[in-house]
């Protein structure tokens, strides 16, 4: 379970203070969590917060009751945070399949990585031994990177906005993986999206706007809200 209590972010801009997070109480104890909200809401900022790419100006992070808040991106990833970049990263003469062994942190035989990658939608055997580099489209290495986090099967795995860049066709397959690895993995996953599909299985969904919390509940209880507040600001600016 993690715990954010009264967290605030502030930041240095231009010589003004910006408070990027308002003192925000939120608890991931579902399986399934995703965050939503307007664009420069702090999702991003807060999932960076949690898995400790950044540290709040003042509030405590709890992981299962401990005080997490001080430990760096590695410690935190000891303790079973995985964060899934929006690219892999590049070493040269890294193969997909070093990087999906490495992710596991044991010697993974040539089936399972297979499966790991047909998982994601990618033809495992053109891809196995193909190194990450430029040559490989955006949409690919961010299925790279969703198959890594799945290999690393962590306690808390944090995606932020895995659907960007990615076409149509694959959306439909990202959305596949998703639901398999809610029916499979065992720890929590936590998304950040605007897509409806996404918020559609998750079983909490957070808003956050403006820095704050703005709403938290299920399925049930956030879409309806959430979709008519998205549908009156389309009317607002098809009128303008
Ligand atoms: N280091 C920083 N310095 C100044 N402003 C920042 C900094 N980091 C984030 N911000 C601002 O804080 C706000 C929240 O950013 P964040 O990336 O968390 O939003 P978001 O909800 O993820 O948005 P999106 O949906 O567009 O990805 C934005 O206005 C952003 O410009």
């Amino acid at each position: 379970m993690l715990e954010l209590r009264n967290i605030t972010y502030e930041v240095d801009d231009n010589n003004e203070n910006k408070e990027i997070l308002k003192n925000v109480s939120v608890t991931i104890d579902d399986h399934f969590v995703a965050i939503t909200g307007p664009n420069g809401g702090g999702k991003s900022t807060l999932a960076k917060m949690i898995a400790g790419i950044i540290r709040p100006t003042s509030g405590q992070i709890l992981l299962d009751g401990e005080d997490i808040t001080g430990l760096n991106i590695t410690e935190r990833a000891r303790k079973g945070i995985s964060f899934a970049f929006q690219q892999p990263v590049h070493f040269k003469g890294l193969t997909v399949k070093d990087l999906i062994t490495i992710a596991a942190g044991k010697e993974m035989s040539v089936n399972e990585i297979c499966d790991i990658l047909s998982e994601v939608g990618l033809c495992a055997r053109e891809y196995i031994d193909r190194e990450i580099n430029g040559s490989l489209s955006g949409g690919e290495l961010k299925r790279i990177e969703i198959a890594m986090i799945t290999a690393r099967g962590t306690k808390l795995s944090i995606f932020d906005e895995p659907e960007a860049g990615i076409d149509l066709w694959s959306f439909n397959s990202l959305i596949k993986v998703f639901e398999k690895m809610r029916d499979e993995i065992n720890g929590t996953i936590l998304i950040i999206s605007h897509q409806e599909r996404i918020l559609d299985i998750a079983d909490k969904i957070i808003v956050i706007a403006d820095g704050q919390v703005r709403k938290t509940g299920t399925k049930a209880e956030v879409l309806p809200e959430l979709l008519n507040t998205a549908q009156t600001c389309q009317t607002l600016i098809d009128k303008a």
